[in-house]
């Protein structure tokens, strides 16, 4: 690991992925490679027709959450070095550049406006607190594709399996613009395969931000555990045990659970928020269903406050590490 900024801090994880994930990885993407890798960013003008981005030329594709063993060892790996829940990892993006695509200046949460300063975000949005950028494969010199800070004077170059990891708000809490960033376009013929692995300050598990349905598509497949304890557990050794008089296994009947205030239940068994987060955070508490089996209660009292918290613990971590390294 190697602090290639010192304020703010900004590392680079060489080998932050593993020979078998890249090749993983590889797989994943050149299964997708035609028609479902063709994701490009948006917006939507007065008409509903869409208007692609100009300032983000490449395409992406966005990965079921916990989707394997592989992904899910990335995201845990990730969140373990920042010290944050693996839940908040979102689903993993790769993203893909050929033929001169690039992504302009911009910051990971928040608009940059037309003076370099950055939206304020809505009280109590979600944030992407940490980002691990990830290099999928390696670019030479002459063959463009860096990551660069402008403000900060910092190019990255893609490098396999490596990853440039930095915090989107400083140490109060507030955004942090100098960590503007953006992928100067590859040269012609060239490609260029990356992947965001951004951490919220709230659990992707816990509800769908997303209007179109697409992050609900992403939650882990029904009946994923992130962890034995969890309450399916349980449920199952009691499902073993509902024998009628002649000991004979009795159908089950399924419970339905309420969704909570404000949420609807979808066909696939999670409980989907139909007005987004903003009114959720108001309620002091939210107790949310995913995917049937995992239950999850979530304290909304202030994103700031969750945000916050971990972060400075996160920011103390880093500097942990980098006296070990220095030590080693
Ligand atoms: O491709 C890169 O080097 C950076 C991409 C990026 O910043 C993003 O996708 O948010
Ligand atoms: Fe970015």
């Amino acid at each position: 690991m190697e602090r290639v900024c010192e304020e703010p801090p900004i590392y680079v994880i060489h080998n932050f992925l593993t020979e078998s994930e890249l090749v993983h990885l590889d797989q994943v993407r050149s299964g997708k490679e035609s028609a479902s890798f063709g994701r490009k960013s948006y917006m939507m003008d007065k008409g509903g027709g869409r208007v692609f981005s100009e300032h983000r030329t490449s395409t992406f594709l966005s990965l079921r959450k916990m989707g394997d063993g592989k992904i899910r060892a990335i995201e845990s790996r990730a969140a373990e070095y920042v010290g944050l829940p693996v839940d908040n990892v979102e689903p993993l993006q790769i993203v893909r550049y050929k033929n001169g695509q690039h992504f302009g200046l911009h910051h990971d949460c928040s608009e940059v406006l037309q003076d370099g300063s950055l939206a304020l975000p809505e009280p109590g949005d979600p944030v992407r607190l940490v980002t691990f950028f990830v290099y999928l494969n390696s670019l030479e010199d002459d063959q463009g594709g860096c990551t660069s800070f402008p403000e900060l004077g910092l190019r990255v170059r893609p490098e396999r399996g490596a990853a440039v990891l930095f915090c989107n708000i400083d140490a109060k809490g507030n955004l942090d613009p100098r960590v503007k960033h953006e992928a100067e376009p590859t040269q012609p013929g060239i490609s260029k395969f990356g992947m965001n692995l951004w951490i919220s300050s709230v659990s992707q598990l816990a509800y769908t931000q997303s209007k179109s349905g697409l992050r609900l598509a992403l939650l882990p497949k029904p009946g994923l555990k992130a962890d034995p304890s969890e309450p399916e557990a349980a449920d199952n050794a009691s499902k073993s045990n509902d024998k009628n008089s002649n000991g004979e296994k009795s159908p089950r009947k399924r419970k339905r659970r309420e969704p909570p205030r404000g949420g609807v239940c979808s066909t696939s068994g999670c409980w989907r928020m139909t007005h987004g987060p903003k009114p959720i955070l108001k309620q002091l508490e939210v107790r949310t269903t995913i995917c049937n089996n995992m239950i999850s209660t979530v304290l909304l009292r202030n994103v700031r406050n969750i945000a916050v918290e971990p972060l400075n613990n996160n920011i103390k971590n880093l500097v942990i590490m980098k006296k070990d390294i220095r030590a080693s």
